[in-house]
């Protein structure tokens, strides 16, 4: 795919040299994570944006407030608004909170054929549910044999697989369980949860890979998961293979908490202009 991302003034544009993304997601108001931290990410890697809103989401730094879950066929409306006019060539999907909903998003992506990144969003970073137990387990059996990549972090991947994690050794194995036996396309369990550096672990169904980052002492981790996943279907849109991708996306993503805003009382959000910066340097 032939991108924007060294930009010339004089290149002519065209529906085929545009590399298009869609996030189908929920929102967040105060800007760090959801639907806000997935279009700021595809901005700065250069990829044309879309959303469709699943849920509008009433929170800030310091947790959620309210939720607003849109109708089944409004949510179905919006995928068609993009899908019958703008070409899409990588899709994320983050919270979805409810079975009927993801239902929905099943029917609309299961004859896609492009790159699928998973980020199974449960809970907030402030600890608050951000979908229904229901889901949870629907998503497992459902929605994971659609994905290229799934991207839970350790809660998530425990929820997944039912086993604790607490060693490099144990992402390792849950990592294969969700691709042998749950069927996701590759898996990517991220250890930002656990102490030490933020190592994160890929498994593609073949071999194993280990992304390493030293761990910052910041307490402004609101919106990682969601940029991290965005920014690799970014460059899964633009045809990078999924280790690197992957690899890009992890020096993004530790910019992006590195020069993190102290924003908010709470988790402050990320700096997706930062990081861009930091690539391009
Ligand atoms: N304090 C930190 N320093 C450096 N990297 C971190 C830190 N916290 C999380 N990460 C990294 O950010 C990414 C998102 O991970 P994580 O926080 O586990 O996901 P989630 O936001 O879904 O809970 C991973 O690459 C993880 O290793
Ligand atoms: C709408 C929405 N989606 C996802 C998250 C998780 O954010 P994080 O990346 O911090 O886990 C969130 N807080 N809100």
């Amino acid at each position: 795919m032939d991108t924007y991302n060294s930009f010339d003034s004089n290149k002519v544009f065209t529906q085929k040299n545009i590399c298009c993304a869609l996030t189908i997601a929920g929102t967040d108001p105060s800007g760090g994570a959801g639907i806000h931290a997935d279009l700021k990410t595809f901005q700065e890697l250069k990829v044309y944006g879309m959303s469709v809103i699943t849920s509008v989401v009433a929170q800030n730094t310091t947790g959620v407030q309210d939720v607003h879950h849109l109708p089944i066929d409004f949510v179905s409306q919006q995928f068609d608004s993009v899908l019958t006019d703008i070409p899409v060539h990588a899709f994320k999907t983050g919270m979805i909170a409810t079975v009927e909903m993801m239902k929905v998003i099943k029917e609309k992506v299961e004859n896609l054929h492009i790159p699928y990144v998973l980020d199974p969003v449960m809970v907030a970073t402030s600890g608050d549910a951000l979908i229904d137990k229901e889901a949870r387990n629907y998503l497992r059996e459902h929605l994971l044999p659609l994905t290229t990549l799934v991207t839970p972090n350790i809660p998530e991947a425990e929820f997944i697989t039912g086993k604790s994690i607490e060693t490099i050794e144990d992402m390792e194995d849950v990592a294969k369980v969700i691709v042998h036996q749950y069927g996701a396309g590759a898996a990517l369990v991220k250890g930002g949860h656990l102490t030490g550096d933020a190592i994160d672990i890929l498994y593609d169904g073949e071999d194993m890979y280990t992304y390493t980052a030293e761990r910052i002492h910041t307490k402004n981790t609101h919106g990682t998961g969601c940029t991290y996943s965005a920014a690799i279907t970014s460059y899964l849109g633009q045809g990078v293979p999924l280790p690197e991708a992957v690899d890009k996306s992890k020096q993004f993503i530790t910019n992006a908490i590195k020069h993190a805003f102290p924003l908010g009382s709470g988790n402050g959000p990320t700096n997706h202009f930062a990081a861009r910066m930091e690539a391009v340097k």
